[in-house]
This record gives C-alpha cells, sequence and structure tokens, in this order.
C-alpha cells in the first residue's frame, strides 16, 4: 500500500535530520522534498505551508512534516482548510489520526521520538485507512 503513495515531507531545522533519513528509506510511489535543505536555524512556516498547500490541492496523497515539538508545524499546516495535521508520538496515535481523524499529514516531533519510532509512526499513518462511520459526521464539523 506505501508503494502506492505520494507524499510531500517538510521540516525545519530541527526536523531535518529525521527528513534527510526518511528520503533515503521511505518505500513509496513519490517522495518530494520540500526542505529545509540544511541544519541552518529556519522557520518552520516557511516549509510547513508548501507541505500543507501540495497535499490539500491533491498533488499529494499525505505529508510528512518534521520540527523539534511537531507543535510549530501542526498548527501552521492545520491553518489550510483542507489539512487535518496530526502530532504523533506513537504507532496508536498515528493509528487513531487516521482511523478516527482522516488526518492528512503527520507531523513528528524529532527531538522528543527516536528515528526508529517515527519509522513505526509513518508505516502505522500511511498503512491504516479512514474508518468513516460516525467519525465522518465529527470530520464534517471540523471546518467553520
Ligand atoms: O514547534 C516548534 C516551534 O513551535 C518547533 O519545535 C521548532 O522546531 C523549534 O521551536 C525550534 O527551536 P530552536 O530553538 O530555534 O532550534
Amino acid at each position: 500500500m506505501m508503494n502506492d503513495l505520494k507524499i510531500a515531507i517538510g521540516a525545519d531545522h530541527a526536523g531535518f535530520s529525521y527528513k534527510e533519513a526518511f528520503l533515503k528509506s521511505l518505500n513509496v510511489k513519490e517522495l518530494k522534498d520540500f526542505g529545509t535543505y540544511d541544519a541552518a536555524s529556519v522557520d518552520y512556516p516557511d516549509f510547513a505551508h508548501p507541505v500543507a498547500t501540495a497535499v490539500e490541492n491533491g498533488d499529494f496523497d499525505l505529508g510528512i512534516l518534521i520540527c523539534g515539538s511537531a507543535n510549530g508545524v501542526a498548527i501552521t499546516a492545520n491553518k489550510h482548510q483542507g489539512i487535518r495535521a496530526a502530532i504523533c508520538w506513537n504507532e496508536e496515535l498515528a493509528s487513531l489520526a487516521r482511523k478516527h481523524n482522516n488526518a492528512n499529514i503527520v507531523c513528528i516531533p524529532e527531538r522528543f521520538v527516536s528515528f526508529d519510532m517515527a519509522q513505526k509512526i509513518v508505516e502505522t499513518f500511511f498503512n491504516t485507512e479512514f474508518e468513516g462511520g460516525r467519525h465522518a459526521n465529527r470530520v464534517g464539523k471540523i471546518s467553520c
């Protein structure tokens, strides 16, 4: 299933190292890197907005955003109408973000999870489907 996905990925300097590791290890149909492109200090909205726009436009199926705490990229991405960005720090939260919230961007806090856990989070997020049903009603009420 992961092989069929087109994925947008972005990070600030605090998420740069895991982004680079994902670029080398993730087995997906397409993986587009929206930066940052080195470890110099940058501002997370400059990378979270482009990833959110790309997913919102339908150019990519799902997104990955990484920063130190994941808060900055999640807050930014969730400004976009078509985005449901979820901060995940374990596999169960990644699964619930897809099953219950139909989240389309996973936000990973590099300073608080190992890369091994980050990989498990992404694999779970990509391989879990939205359950619909009662959750569809709730997700439909999010936008204002
Ligand atoms: O969520 C964040 C900011 O709200 C991110 O964790 C940033 O990566 C973090 O703030 C960066 O901190 P730094 O001290 O500038 O490296």
